[in-house]
């Protein structure tokens, strides 16, 4: 890693996008007291989190008709994917019955997301069922656009088939700390260049809505090759409740592309992504839960090539039962890097 360049932390450019993670200004004290309260006390309820409060509050401009405003644009200057797609399925859900519930979403980015801007979207009532109904979404800005979205809605319907994978064994999070806390221990190191300083004080300036604990440290830094498999637990940042489980599944869709598609570029630490961006997202919802709880992200990429990547995630709730599942593939446009690092 070039001096000038903070450490790389798994997100979606590897060692360049380390923007990508959760900034924020708690210190590493508050976590410790947090895990010594009971659940029910853990969250303060006037800290609602601002994914509710601002990201995923859509404008109401017509019928079917909706527009979302940024609240964290990543160093790309590009919109981040996981706010375009809750925000297209916060519209497809204003739609849809109380006791329908989204169940999986395909979308397709096709153009670069503008921050200076506005996204509207544009919903189109594709079928009402008995059973499912299906939401076609258009997230447009300067009259194109840049974001299709089917997303699919589901009655609760109890059958005896019944499965799933069985939950990693991680340590919990109380043990492990959060990115922001690493980067301060990061900070602490006395030979640490002043570009790499500054780029760190940076990304602890900004302001994501999710709060992330790696699972393998080592990985934050990316000295060497790793397998293209990352765990972490994640959840949205402040309060949100229980009862809304459309909201929950908005703000999964949110949390479920962050750091994502740097999973495929682990096993290259010689290479740094010039371009990086997710090309599609799709999504399944199995259960439900709590986005403002810890949930454990699992994420690999089986496959890479032809300046693409594959990157394949579970959502898992800490007790096991597997909430969502996600699939994207990614442009990944890289080149060589020279230099060693000084960190
Ligand atoms: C956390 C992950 C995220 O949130 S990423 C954000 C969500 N995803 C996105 O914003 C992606 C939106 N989609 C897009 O921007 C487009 O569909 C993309 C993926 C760029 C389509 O690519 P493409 O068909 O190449 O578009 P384009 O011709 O407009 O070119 C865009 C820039 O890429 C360059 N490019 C193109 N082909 C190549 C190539 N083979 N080798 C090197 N560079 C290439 C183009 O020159 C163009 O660059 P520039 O913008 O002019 O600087």
């Amino acid at each position: 890693m070039a001096e000038g360049e903070p450490p790389a932390v798994p997100g979606v450019n590897g060692s360049i996008h380390i923007c990508d993670f959760p900034g924020g200004t708690e210190s590493p004290e508050s976590h410790e007291e947090e895990s010594s309260q009971s659940s029910a006390a853990q969250y303060n309820q006037d800290l609602k989190s601002v994914l509710v409060t601002s990201v995923l509050n859509l404008e109401e401009l017509d019928v079917d008709l909706y527009r979302g405003t940024h609240h964290w644009v990543p160093r790309s200057q590009r919109l981040f994917g996981g706010q375009i797609i809750g925000q297209a399925l916060v519209a497809a859900a204003k739609s849809v019955s109380d006791n329908h519930y989204a169940h999986s979403l395909h979308c397709y980015f096709v153009r670069a997301g503008d921050p200076k801007v506005p996204v509207l979207y544009q919903v189109d009532r594709t079928r009402d069922g008995r059973s499912f109904t299906v939401r076609s979404v258009k997230a447009i800005q300067h009259g194109q656009p840049i974001l299709i979205c089917q997303a699919s809605f589901h009655m609760l319907q109890p059958s005896p088939l019944q499965h799933q994978f069985t939950m990693p064994v991680v340590p919990p999070p109380e043990d492990l700390l959060t990115v922001e806390e690493l980067i301060r221990l990061y900070l602490s190191k006395p030979d640490l260049g002043e570009k790499s300083r500054q780029g760190l004080n940076k990304l602890l300036a900004n302001e994501v809505p999710i709060e992330m604990k790696p699972v393998q440290p080592p990985h934050f830094y990316r000295l060497a090759a790793v397998e293209p498999r990352t765990l972490f637990w994640v959840r949205a940042r402040g309060y949100i409740g229980e009862g809304n489980m459309k909201l929950h599944c908005c703000v999964a869709a949110y949390v479920s592309d962050f750091a994502f598609l740097g999973t495929a570029l682990l096993p290259y630490p010689n290479y740094k992504a010039q371009f990086a961006a997710s090309l599609d997202h799709a999504m399944w919802f199995h259960s439900t839960f709590r986005s403002d709880e810890w949930m454990l992200y699992e994420c690999e990429s089986p496959w890479a090539g032809g300046s693409r990547g594959l990157v394949q995630g579970r959502l898992w709730r800490r007790d096991g039962v597997l909430a969502a599942s996600c699939s994207q593939e990614g442009v990944l446009r890289v080149k060589a890097v020279t230099e060693p690092s000084k960190l």
